[in-house]
């Protein structure tokens, strides 16, 4: 598994790198980006995973977060995937189309962190597998990193995190996510994105819903413990987020979750930024 360095920003002490592999499990280039904190030029250190919303590339949290202060002083690698296969020009290896739609909401940037079953989706659209499994492989193979990873997420991101989080407990230490899509099966924009990629047997999405997911919890002893802020002026709060869904969920399972709700902000970075060195504070101390 070999990286090509496509770009390098020095940033507080540690480096801002851009790289481009061919991904097996996505049967495409792919791009990611990591944060290496001064610490990892002595010794192996802990890795935040950054999964992004809708529209979003592997730059717009190392650009916008305003991240990357705070986890060089903690010492905190972050690494940022796409959020969707892409490939070069939207050609995969072989210079076959990757499945894409006109919409914002599907297809290339529209990832949902799932494994595609549905045709023209599941040639490459296998976000959940790539997260969970090579994404990791890869850094691991090619970073000074530990093996201690924790997960954060963005409104679809925040979705990706908490999902990918509850279903691999014992792989990450702490989740947590602005904004997240918590309750996709029952949303406009999980429908949408669920039924395209899984099909219309509604039984199949449950395996990607936050909710869902939660509520089939016996024990929550052993799960990672969840952060999430959500600000109260998001355009998208009451239609498609439902963070009010996720708090019923904890409470009846009694899930280890904090709930920050914030008057006035949006679902923009702005709001991300705000409340980043408390979600990477919250992680570290589980990371150490
Ligand atoms: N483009 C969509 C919204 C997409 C959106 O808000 N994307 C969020 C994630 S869900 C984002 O992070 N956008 C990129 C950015 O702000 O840098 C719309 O206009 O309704």
């Amino acid at each position: 598994m070999s990286l090509e360095l496509i770009a390098q920003n020095k940033s507080f002490a540690g480096w801002h790198k851009q790289y481009r592999h061919v991904s097996r499990t996505l049967g495409c280039d792919m791009r990611f980006a990591i944060f290496l904190p001064p610490q990892a030029n002595d010794g192996p250190v802990p890795v935040v995973y950054w999964l992004s919303g809708l529209t979003c590339s592997d730059e717009n949290f190392m650009q916008k977060a305003g991240a990357h202060q705070l986890a060089a002083e903690l010492g905190l690698a972050i690494v940022a995937p796409d959020t969707s296969p892409r490939g070069s020009d939207g050609l995969d290896n072989a210079g076959n189309p990757i499945a894409d739609d006109d919409s914002y909401d599907l297809g290339q940037g529209a990832g949902f962190y799932v494994d595609a079953t549905q045709p023209p989706w599941n040639d490459h659209y296998h976000m959940y597998s790539y997260v969970v499994s090579e994404l990791p492989q890869l850094i691991a193979s090619h970073f000074p990193v530990s093996d201690k990873k924790a997960l954060m997420g963005h409104s679809m991101g925040g979705h990706g995190a908490i999902t990918i989080g509850l279903k691999n407990a014992q792989h990450y230490t702490s989740v947590s996510a602005f904004s997240p899509i918590s309750n996709p099966m029952n949303c406009p924009w999980g429908e949408k994105a669920f039924s395209h990629y899984l099909g219309n047997n509604r039984d199949d999405w449950k395996a990607y819903d936050s909710c869902e997911l939660m509520s089939a919890i016996e024990d929550a002893s052993g799960y990672p413990p969840l952060w999430v802020d959500q600000g109260l002026a998001d355009n998208f709060l009451t239609e498609q987020l439902k963070p009010e869904a996720l708090q019923r969920a904890a409470e009846k399972v009694n899930y280890p979750l904090t709930l920050q709700q914030h008057d006035g902000y949006d679902h923009s970075y702005y709001f991300i930024a705000s409340f980043i060195a408390q979600q990477l504070r919250f992680h570290a101390q589980y990371l150490r």
